[in-house]
């Protein structure tokens, strides 16, 4: 059973800034990596990249098809070799004395799990545990968290794909661990079974004082759970910052609908113009996009507007497309 001290919240998520890198003790990366790297065949499929994960943070790892995020995961968990570089697993370096000693502390989903599906949930569990040397007492508990109790004595054959992930997940919760790897654990579901992943993710790092990374090729699933995001393409960490830091980088604008947008354009352009900027307004369907402007000069522009004889209906502030941000970075990487 998940002990009642881990039951409790044992920790906040910390939204670590890594712009202020002076304030942060090694310490509370629960992951650190310096320049790993792994080859294939000659080529780099991970290409030194320094991987910073904050403990109790759920940490979004993000790239497209082909990236090195499996690749990266895989030599975390000691699956594959890295080819240079080091990685540190809660303030401890990996070698091969101490490796399964800081591994039975981590769990992991990987690759679609598969199960016996002749035999329950429970009973492909309790083989689990057997395996691994773990007191058959933790699984009820590890099946409440994925909120399978009440499908425990039901053939896995018979359970839906989302539930498949579910047990995959109370699997590698067996062994209480402090961090939880997991590699897309959302392909593949329906979108009932993603909110379900999503809220089971979400709950672990508050409730249980677990750290999670949680590798996924959508940017609108990440910005979902993760506190922390790190992107990779190519094999290069192109970025990495709390997602506060990236969404911050959306440039704020504003849309007003006007009773007549184009007269309302013709009177505002020549106002950015001024001020030097080319093709500030976007007249678009839902109305005119402006560059954000502060309250003064934007009352200014509504007096202008309603002296020429324009109503206005609606101001809204918009923020720009966080996935525009993410494609760009990830295209200029492709094209370097
Ligand atoms: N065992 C292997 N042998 C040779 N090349 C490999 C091997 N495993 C992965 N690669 C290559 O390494 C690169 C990174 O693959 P990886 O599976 O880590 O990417 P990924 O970001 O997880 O992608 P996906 O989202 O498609 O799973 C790819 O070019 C892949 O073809």
């Amino acid at each position: 059973m998940i002990s009642h001290n881990q039951s409790q919240k044992q920790c906040t998520p910390k939204r670590v800034r890594h712009t202020q890198k002076e304030d942060i003790t090694m310490t509370e990366y629960i992951i650190e990596t310096k320049n790993l790297t792994k080859l294939y065949h000659g080529s780099p499929a991970v290409n030194q990249i320094n991987l910073q994960v904050p403990q109790c943070s759920i940490y979004g790892f993000l790239g497209p098809n082909g990236a090195g995020k499996s690749t990266t995961m895989k030599m975390l968990l000691g699956l594959a070799a890295q080819d240079k570089g080091s990685i540190q697993i809660f303030g401890h370096e990996m070698n091969t004395s101490n490796r399964i000693a800081i591994l039975s502390q981590v769990g992991s989903l990987i690759e679609s799990p598969s199960y016996y599906g002749n035999l329950t949930g429970y009973e492909n569990l309790k083989i689990s545990c057997t395996l691994r040397n773990l007191p058959h007492s933790e699984i009820n508990e590890a099946l409440r968290i994925v909120r399978l109790d009440n499908q425990k004595h039901k053939k896995t054959s018979h359970y839906s794909l989302g539930m498949k992930q579910r047990l995959g997940i109370a699997n590698a919760l067996l062994g209480k661990p402090k961090l939880l790897l997991l590699d897309e654990p959302t392909n593949g579901l329906d979108p009932s079974g993603i909110h379900e992943m999503r809220e089971l993710i979400k709950s672990l790092p508050e409730k249980y004082g677990i750290t999670l990374m949680v590798s996924s090729h959508l940017l609108a699933e990440i910005e979902q759970i993760a506190d922390n995001v790190g992107i990779i393409s190519n094999g290069k960490m192109i970025y990495q910052d709390s997602l506060y830091d990236l969404q911050s980088k959306n440039k704020r604008e504003l849309l007003l609908r006007t009773s007549n947008d184009l007269l309302a354009y013709q009177l505002l352009i020549p106002k950015y113009e001024h001020a030097g900027l080319v093709h500030p307004i976007q007249q678009t369907k839902e109305g005119l996009l402006l560059p954000y402007e502060g309250d003064r000069s934007l009352g200014l522009h509504i007096r202008h507007l309603f002296e020429n004889g324009i109503d206005l209906y609606r101001i809204e502030e918009r923020r720009g497309n966080l996935e525009d941000i993410y494609l760009q970075m990830v295209q200029k990487e492709a094209s370097l």
